[in-house]
């Protein structure tokens, strides 16, 4: 197959979708440190794919083979349908990136940068103020544009960033920790320039610390552990790989709380909060038998909250690193995964036996 051509996968129905990024048995060493011992990556055009992990796990390292800034010691990569060794050069036309190593000028304005890549790409004058002036409106940069960027706050300078990647018009960017440090608005909106770029068809190249982050971005999400990708799959598949949905009852009374104690004996008693935690995968068909238990025994629970599973349970199960992303990712825990059982849709979710779809390796 020739170099320049993207090769496709068979969805279920029997449709094609090219593959933006694919890379089989990835292997990458600084001295006697194996950084990359056997990454295989596979990503549909169009979609966002999250590679997650701990600090140092070599998400960087990953983004740097990919985007031909560094050549891995083994193993094969294609971007775009180039391959990453044989044909850098089709790499960097077709990819944007941005992240760790932020192209900004801090000492000329966002104007004059966002102008300084459309000279880079060749663009004639006249188009590079057009697609310049048009990226800086897109971005909220439109009032700054005069101004240094080293006066640009974190979340102005990261849009600044992706603004001037944009000028090429790149199909599949990388976005190396694109919110790390920022504060939770800045932090949400470019999530939304995330989203917006996707809609647009182009695939994005995530890594990230925080696990909110893979889980409201990424169609697939990898985690890297040990140089090898421990588990990969859509966040809802990654969840079901790990043990630990219960539910609570929670009571007022005592009395009420000992009969249900009895007769749900397979829960973990509470004496002092009066609440029972039932092992559960949280589906529709689990919470019924147990509402039907309840009510067969005659007792009412004042409180009934479902906890499912979330990325972090997953990451610190496969990663066995307790403190694992750093504070980012503890301190993104928002409780969410409790809910109480009427604002739950588990629609989605009909029996926990079958659900499991991702893949631990
Ligand atoms: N040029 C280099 N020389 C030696 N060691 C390196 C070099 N670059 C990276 N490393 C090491 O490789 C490992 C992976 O680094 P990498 O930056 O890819 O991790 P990461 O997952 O992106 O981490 P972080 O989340 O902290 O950015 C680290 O232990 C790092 O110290």
């Amino acid at each position: 197959m020739p170099s320049s051509v993207m090769s496709t996968s068979t969805l279920g129905g029997g449709a094609t979708t090219p593959i933006a990024v694919s890379a089989v048995g990835l292997r990458k060493s600084y001295g006697d440190k194996a950084v990359l011992d056997g990454i295989d990556l596979r990503i549909p055009a169009g979609s966002v794919f999250a590679l997650l992990g701990p600090n140092g796990a070599g998400k960087t390292t990953v983004v740097k083979i990919l985007s031909t800034l560094i050549t891995a010691d083994g193993g094969q990569a294609q971007v775009a349908g180039h391959d990453v060794t044989a044909s850098p050069d089709g790499v960097r036309a077709a990819i944007g990136v941005t992240g760790q190593f932020s192209a900004v000028d801090g000492l000329i304005t966002g104007e004059e940068n966002m102008l300084l890549m459309a000279d880079l790409h060749h663009l004639p004058r006249r188009e590079g103020r057009r697609v310049a002036a048009e990226l800086l409106e897109r971005f909220e940069l439109t009032e700054a544009a005069r101004k240094p960027a080293q006066s640009y706050s974190g979340g102005m300078r990261r849009r600044l960033d992706i603004a001037m990647t944009l000028v090429g018009a790149p199909r599949i960017i990388f976005l190396d920790e694109p919110t790390t440090g920022l504060d939770p608005r800045s932090r949400h909106t470019m999530w939304q320039i995330i989203r917006g770029l996707v809609s647009e068809g182009v695939t994005v190249f995530l890594t990230t610390q925080y696990l909110e982050e893979a889980d409201q971005l990424a169609d697939r999400i990898a985690v890297l552990n040990d140089g090898r990708i421990a588990a990969e799959g859509s966040a809802d598949e990654l969840k079901r790989l790990v043990p630990g949905g219960h539910v609570r009852l929670r009571f007022s009374a005592p009395s009420a709380y000992g009969r249900a104690a009895d007769a749900l004996r397979e829960g973990a008693r509470d004496d002092e909060a009066l609440s029972l935690q039932i092992p559960s995968g949280g589906s529709q068909r689990e919470l019924r038998l147990l509402l039907d238990r309840l009510h067969a025994a005659d007792i009412e629970a004042d409180e009934l909250t479902v906890h499912t599973p979330d990325l972090d349970d997953v990451f610190f199960a496969l990663t066995g690193s307790e403190t694992g992303s750093g504070t980012p990712a503890r301190a993104d825990r928002s409780g969410q995964a409790d809910r109480t059982a009427d604002q739950t849709d588990r629609t989605d979710q009909t029996d926990q036996t079958d659900q499991t779809q991702g893949t631990v390796r």
